[in-house]
């Protein structure tokens, strides 16, 4: 076995990006032999000095990449966040550390480089909290049994003098992006996409396994405003009694008003041949069930964690969210990476601004980073933490006073997976 110091971690050049994706794919137990069209539509998201490999006798045995994001506060503010993504050890190499280090890299570079926070969808629960990072935003995936959820099968169409329209992949690519920045100045958990997002979601860009064409619907409202729009797609399935068994897949669902989300789900489940609406992974609070007649016709099929946030820099962050009351708290942060810790206190007034600094009162709270994070988006409750132990209430109610400043009355979400 190689030592662990003759590994060599580094960011690779453009030339080692043919082996790095061999790599990558052996970690993510696709195909390892690389194709040149998946090269050269994979090139884009080759980003220099943030493309890091570990290379044993000159393979690449490791893969880690970053690049720049920007994540949505609660109150609306986009943060600058570096997305982590393209995580993988090979088999061959797991547990020696590889992991640690090229993280370890990446979270100082992101400090350095002024990052409020990282970001990524772990792929297992237990990898990434030992690097400060907490599940922040939670996924649910419901699929609908639409003969039993009640709806009326004469339904010809929105009844709030909105349309809905099949459009196709070049008008998604045109309105789709201002469509999801309007999304993200009011989701909580919402992140920035790239032209390549809107490019593979199109099936223009071709490179994730099993892509298949969707169906591309938009909503306009009675003013003709573009106000949501979903991608899905259907399989061919017939019963023996020769009865339709489709299922739609929802790829994703925007919605910026909730007779947007509304009509789209009332589609969704309307249209002919389908049975069974698979909704994506949505927030927990999603209006879904609730568009039903009968709700409980959408059972829960996912529910996980999804976003995880490491906070870098916790006065920008906790500057850059609103609160939901005024009020004082003060933090003692843990962070055994050493980029966090420290006691700061967060001032938040009655119209929702809150201050953070660095300061020397006692705290009202000791918690990990990895928690803060968890805190920080909305979703999780300082009482619940404190039940389990990993907030500890250095003052008596001061979990219950965290609560009023920081839980929102909506859960965050994070729509996509990068
Ligand atoms: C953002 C994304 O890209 S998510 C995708 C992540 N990639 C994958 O899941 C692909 C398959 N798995 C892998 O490639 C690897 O197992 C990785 C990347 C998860 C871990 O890489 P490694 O180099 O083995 O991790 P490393 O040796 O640095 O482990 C550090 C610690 O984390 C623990 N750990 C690592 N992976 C896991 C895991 N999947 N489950 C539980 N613990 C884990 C190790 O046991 C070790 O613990 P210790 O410090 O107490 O000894």
């Amino acid at each position: 076995m190689t030592s662990r110091a003759d590994i060599d971690v580094r960011p690779i050049d453009e030339s080692e990006f043919p082996d790095w994706s061999r790599a990558m794919n052996v970690g993510f137990l696709r195909e390892p032999t690389i194709s040149e069209e998946f090269l050269e539509a994979r090139r884009a998201q080759y980003t220099p000095g943030r493309t890091v490999g570990a290379f044993d006798d000159g393979r690449c045995v490791a893969t880690f990449r970053s690049f720049a994001q920007e994540l949505t506060a609660v109150g609306g503010a986009a943060v600058p966040a570096d997305a982590v993504t393209n995580v993988t050890v090979s088999p061959t190499h797991r547990r020696r550390g590889l992991l640690t280090r090229m993280m370890a890299q990446d979270l100082a570079a992101a400090k350095e480089r002024g990052d409020v926070v990282a970001t990524l969808i772990a792929a297992e629960y237990p990898i990434y909290g030992r690097y400060g990072f907490g599940p922040a935003t939670w996924a649910t995936e419901w699929t609908v049994d639409v003969p039993r959820a009640g709806l009326d099968p004469r339904w010809a169409g929105p009844e709030d003098g909105g349309r809905l329209d099949l459009v196709d992949a070049e008008d998604v690519r045109k309105l789709g992006p201002e469509l999801h920045a309007r999304l993200r100045r009011s989701q909580p958990g919402a992140v920035s996409r790239d032209e390549l997002w809107w490019q593979l979601t199109t099936g223009a860009v071709r490179f994730l396994p099993g892509f298949r064409e969707p169906f591309f619907v938009v909503y306009r409202s009675a003013a003709g405003e573009v106000e949501g729009m979903a991608a899905y797609t259907t399989d061919d399935t017939w019963g023996d009694a020769k009865q339709p068994l489709n299922t739609a897949k929802v790829k994703w669902l925007t919605g910026v008003t909730p007779a947007a989300e509304r009509a789209l789900w009332r589609y969704l489940c309307s249209i002919d041949w389908v049975v069974r609406v698979r909704s994506g992974y949505r927030a927990p609070d999603d209006l879904l069930p609730h568009v039903l007649p009968d709700p409980r016709a959408a059972a829960v099929t996912t529910q996980a964690d999804f976003l995880w946030v490491r906070i870098l820099d916790v006065v920008r962050a906790m500057e850059a969210r609103t609160y939901g009351a005024a009020g004082a708290l003060v933090l003692e942060v843990a962070d055994a990476g050493g980029l966090a810790g420290g006691r700061y206190r967060v001032e938040a007034s009655a119209d929702g601004a809150g201050t953070c600094a660095p300061t020397t009162e006692n705290p009202h709270l000791s918690l990990d980073v990895a928690d803060l994070a968890t805190l920080w988006l909305g979703d999780e409750s300082a009482v619940r933490l404190a039940a389990l132990g990993r907030v500890r209430e250095e003052r008596a109610g001061a979990a219950r006073e965290a609560d009023a400043l920081l839980r929102t009355s909506r859960r965050p979400w994070c729509p996509d997976i990068f």
